[in-house]
């Protein structure tokens, strides 16, 4: 006769969005997860900061610990699960006290994965205890679990996608109803989608955190996230969206990652930045909160992975399928291979890469403005496929100037751009987009 296995005895620390989407997916689908993971879990202690919240949840039936770490720390509990958020503090500490008493960690917490996972992982390893992350990289979609487990076999040659929900419901909402950047902010921010300080998403900064630890398991590298060159989508406007649009693209922010050989050895290119994506392309039917990942490998091709990047459901299925793997045994190192075998590769540098490009000017609009934009190109090296200056300002005022490239290296973009420094035929800046090749 067999005896039931024990429950896994799970405590949670953070009740906001996903926190409290765990509990409930927990408990709605326990029959499902009890099958399937051959035991029961079991949520026995929780913490939050505040106590007395209505979480539209009942929290009476389980312990509760002010101290994050007392929580980590209780006899009762086999795995850890953090939803609290940000790369240190009492998430941070709960995560190190739960790996140092050999307690299994779960997390969606990609901040602080991207800052300190390699250490965790280290402690993960040191005391054989699991630690799974699923849920910090793209939301419910397996693509951790997808690098690790379907694409083990391969040599990938890149990996890139839609990595932010926030940025995408905005790009996606302005797009389809020219709405305002702020007032979609605030939308994202109130379904959930947003981090606790918004500026993580819409400076790119999130993005980068995911794809540093998408390139640590996809190219078997230690997580380098000082390495990622990142823009946000502040700078995009609507009439960029706009524009875009009538040359047949659409605006997504895009973090890609990919290993070049050089004379000088290996070098690691990461980065997030806005891209025009024509449409056709996997990528520019990706809306809202949605997100998408490119895996390039040697012998899989070409896989995309889809599916809801942020939200209470999506996120908690990828953290509940992180317990049910813990709660069969099946886990392996967190990076895929132990972490004193992940290869250290230095940045690359992109400027000898070559990419067309989206460029957009805010001029002064008075007679040669033009000529001048066009020797810079020209001086720098870039070629120009096609220009667009937008119908006539109120005298003296500003009008777009739209440019798209031929295919170039992007160094002559930056240098012809360098020349036009300091122009008083300039309104501020110039933007560039790369365009995404099909
Ligand atoms: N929201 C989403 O769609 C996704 C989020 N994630 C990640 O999941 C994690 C949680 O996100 P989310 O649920 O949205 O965050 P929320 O802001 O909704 O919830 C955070 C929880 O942590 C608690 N908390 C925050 N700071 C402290 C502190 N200093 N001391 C004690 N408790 C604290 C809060 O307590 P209280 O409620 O009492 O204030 C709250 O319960 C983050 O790492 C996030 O990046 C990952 C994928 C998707
Ligand atoms: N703020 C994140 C949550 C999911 O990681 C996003 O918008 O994608």
């Amino acid at each position: 006769m067999t005896t039931p296995s024990a429950p896994l005895r799970i405590a949670i620390a953070g009740l906001g969005t996903v926190g409290v989407g765990v509990i409930r997916l927990l408990a709605t689908n326990a029959g499902i997860i009890a099958a399937r993971a051959g035991r029961r879990i079991e949520v026995v202690a929780v913490s939050a900061r505040d106590r007395g919240k209505d979480r539209g949840v009942d929290i009476a039936p389980f312990a509760w610990e002010d101290d994050m770490t007392a929580l980590a720390r209780r006899d009762d509990v086999d795995v850890v699960v953090e939803l609290v958020g940000g790369s240190d503090g009492p998430a941070l500490a709960c995560s190190r006290a739960a790996l140092a008493a050999g307690k299994g960690l779960v997390t969606a917490n990609k901040a602080m994965i991207a800052h300190h996972g390699l250490e965790l992982a280290g402690l993960a390893e040191a005391s054989n205890a699991p630690l799974k992350f699923e849920a910090a990289v793209a939301g419910g979609i397996p693509v951790i679990k997808g690098l690790r487990e379907g694409t083990s076999a391969n040599a990938l040659t890149k990996v890139y996608g839609i990595l932010n929900g926030t940025c995408n419901y905005i790009l996606s909402t302005m797009e389809r109803t020219g709405a305002d950047f702020a007032a979609v902010l605030a939308e994202a921010q109130a379904r959930g989608f947003a981090e606790a300080d918004p500026a993580f998403d819409i400076e790119g900064v999130d993005a980068a955190h995911k794809l540093a630890i998408l390139a640590a398991i996809g190219f078997g590298t230690r997580v380098d996230f000082a390495g990622v060159r990142i823009a946000g989508i502040t700078r995009v406007r609507a009439a960029d969206i706009a524009q875009a649009d009538a040359l047949g693209f659409v605006i997504r922010l895009v973090g890609e990652a990919d290993v070049e050989e050089t004379p000088q050895g290996a070098r690691l290119l990461q980065r997030v930045r806005p891209c025009l994506v024509a449409r056709g392309h996997p990528l520019s039917a990706v809306d809202g909160p949605t997100n998408a990942v490119v895996a390039e490998g040697n012998f899989s091709g070409r896989l995309l992975f889809q599916g809801a990047g942020a939200g209470d459901g999506p996120t908690a299925s990828a953290v509940a399928a992180d317990l049910i793997d813990i709660a069969r045994d099946e886990v392996g190192a967190p990076f895929s291979i132990p972490v004193a075998n992940l290869a250290a590769i230095p940045p690359a540098e992109p400027g000898e890469r070559t990419e067309r490009s989206y460029i957009r000017f805010m001029v002064k609009d008075r007679p040669g403005v033009l000529a001048e934009i066009t020797a810079a190109m020209r001086d720098g090296g870039v070629s120009i496929e096609s220009l667009i200056q937008q119908g006539r300002s109120a005298e003296g005022g500003e009008v777009m100037v739209a440019m798209v490239t031929h295919e170039g290296p992007e160094a002559n973009v930056a240098r012809a751009l360098a020349l036009l420094e300091g122009s008083d035929s300039l309104a501020g800046d110039p933007l560039v987009l790369p365009i995404l090749p099909l």
